[in-house]
């Protein structure tokens, strides 16, 4: 493609050299850079892209687009744009024949949830037989062909070439989380969405965002996103009634068709006589797609919620109730989230991937309903991370608990005992009766927990869910609560 061409997607204002340039391919990383490359210099937290032109050109960069005036080599082109990342976005889209014109794109956002929902209503377009693409935290899907992934959504041209591999094998159906540092950060700008969901919004990512109102405005951004004229028609949104913040999605969505789902709140689709039970949950789905029973493998009040976004995203999208209710009763769960250790034990070890305050108290609540004994929680809160949530996951956690093993949850560049002093403040009403013992050590934490189990007890292992690793300072180590719960199991059998 030629550089000109790609020109036309973005404001641009200045250019010189040789616009007319082939380019063989695009990147924002000059350690990426190949022969024939158009080097974008974005404008990072830690470093300036445009320090880094002369490696990018040196390496075969034949075109460079930034957002502050360079100096190249005559024989590089170069263009002016206002904002790199969106000029980044925009660019890769149409150098990959904007591939998400090509699928149904269905974009979930919210706090808790994006890839629970997905993966259910993912499971449904695959029942539907559909070639479903999948993009998210766990792993990016291209019909069953799993890829790894470094972030729940990825960079605007990872994804559009990611989009590309999915148009090219005849992917129909592509359900994405969308995360709010990929909105914030532009990494979707080049995509059309025909549906979007919208599961809760609470407390995180405080270090980011500088407040819940720019946090809440990420999120509004894909609604803002979706009610945009574009190629597609029938577009609509669908969102979380009960949470606070559903006025605001609404509002952003303007113009677009909007389904309603909840449980305390009038919407459009609503769970009732909900039976939450240890191996599952039940409950009927009604409303405007009529009445219809679910006995779900998956469990809690917040899957109810997750699912009936599912259903909702699904059945607006004309899939038959009776095509939907198969594959939500069909699916067997998220890895790492709400996840059964079964070692034959009499007590129940549940890891989950809670991270949140609102993540965490959801998950102690629905431990709490099943377990007529003791409840015993591990965890700790994320290094380099919004440092407000720690003493609020501490308070959540010491309500729910009888017991609980304060730990680290990937430390990154802090002292660990630094991060579980933050929790500590909001264990301040419990120090007194001394139930909690710190243990920075999280396999040690993991084999304290569930040595102290008793019959009929929960141990629940929360923060970490399907992680296979601990990053301490920047290495990443391996380590899975599943397995050291398992190790810690068979320890205690042997
Ligand atoms: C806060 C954040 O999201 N940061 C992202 C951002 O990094 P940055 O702006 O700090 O980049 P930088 O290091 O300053 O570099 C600036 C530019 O110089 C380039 N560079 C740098 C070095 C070099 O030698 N050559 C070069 O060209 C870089 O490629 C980059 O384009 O742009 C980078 C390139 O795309 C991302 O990898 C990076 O994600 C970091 C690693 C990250 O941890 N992000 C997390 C917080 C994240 O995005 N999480 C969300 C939400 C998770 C959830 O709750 O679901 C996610 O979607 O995963
Ligand atoms: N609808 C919900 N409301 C509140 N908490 C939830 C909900 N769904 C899941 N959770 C809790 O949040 C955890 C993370 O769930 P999930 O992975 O589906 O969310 P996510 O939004 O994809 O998270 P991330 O931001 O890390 O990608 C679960 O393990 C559970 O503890
Ligand atoms: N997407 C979230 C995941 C947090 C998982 C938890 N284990 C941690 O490391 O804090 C984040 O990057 O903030
Ligand atoms: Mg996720």
């Amino acid at each position: 493609m030629l550089f000109q061409e790609l020109l036309k997607s973005v404001e641009v204002h200045a250019a010189d050299g040789p616009q007319n340039t082939v380019l063989t391919g695009i990147t924002y990383d000059s350690r990426k850079v190949e022969p024939g490359f158009l080097f974008v210099a974005v404008q990072g937290f830690k470093h300036d892209g445009a320090e880094y032109i002369p490696q990018a050109v040196e390496k075969g960069a034949v075109a460079v687009v930034a957002q502050k005036a360079v100096t190249v080599p005559p024989n590089v082109a170069w263009a002016l744009v206002a904002d790199s990342r969106q000029a980044l976005a925009l660019m890769s889209a149409s150098f990959y024949g904007n591939p998400s014109t090509n699928m149904r794109m269905v974009g979930v956002t919210g706090t808790n949830g994006k890839t629970t929902t997905t993966n259910l209503i993912a499971s449904v377009l695959d029942e539907a037989g559909r070639k479903t693409g999948l993009v998210g935290t766990i792993h990016n899907r291209i019909g069953a062909r799993k890829l790894v992934v470094s972030h729940t959504t990825p960079e605007s041209t990872d994804l559009q070439e990611l989009l590309h591999e999915m148009a090219t094998e005849q992917v129909s159906d592509c359900v994405m989380e969308v995360s709010s540092h990929a909105l914030a950060l532009h990494r979707v700008d080049g995509c059309e969405f025909d549906t979007a969901v919208f599961t809760n919004l609470t407390q995180d990512h405080l270090d980011f965002h500088p407040d819940m109102q720019s946090y809440l405005e990420a999120k509004q951004a894909l609604f803002r996103k979706l009610a945009e004229p574009g190629a597609k028609r029938g577009k609509c949104a669908v969102v979380n009634a009960d949470d606070a913040y559903a006025g605001s999605i609404i509002e952003a969505a303007a113009g677009v068709e909007v389904y309603t789902y909840g449980i305390k709140t009038s919407a459009d689709v609503r769970a009732e006589d909900i039976d939450v039970s240890a191996r599952g949950v039940s409950f009927t789905v009604t409303g405007k797609w009529g009445r219809c029973p679910l006995d779900l493998r998956i469990t809690g009040l917040f899957n109810v919620y997750n699912t009936l976004a599912a259903f909702t995203a699904c059945a607006a999208m004309g899939i038959p109730v009776e095509v939907i209710k198969k594959a939500l009763e069909g699916m067997p769960g998220v890895p790492g989230r709400f996840e059964l250790v079964d070692a034959g034990q009499d007590f129940a070890v549940i890891v989950d991937y809670a991270h949140t305050p609102d993540g965490l108290e959801n998950v102690l609540k629905t431990a709490r309903e099943i377990t007529t004994g003791k409840l015993i929680t591990v965890f700790g809160c994320g290094g380099d991370r919004d440092r407000t949530k720690r003493p609020l996951m501490g308070r959540i956690a010491a309500g729910y608990s009888d017991y609980m093993l304060v730990t680290s949850d990937n430390p990154r560049t802090e002292a660990p005992l630094d991060i579980i002093r933050d929790i500590e403040k909001g264990l301040e009403p419990v120090a007194e009766n001394n139930s909690y013992t710190v243990e920075p050590d999280r396999r040690r934490a993991i084999q304290l927990a569930v040595r102290m189990a008793q019959k009929g007890d929960v141990v629940v292992i929360a923060g970490k869910g399907h992680e296979d690793y601990q990053i301490i300072g920047t290495q990443k180590y391996p380590f899975d609560d599943r397995s050291e719960a398992a190790a810690a199991l068979g320890a205690l059998q042997a």
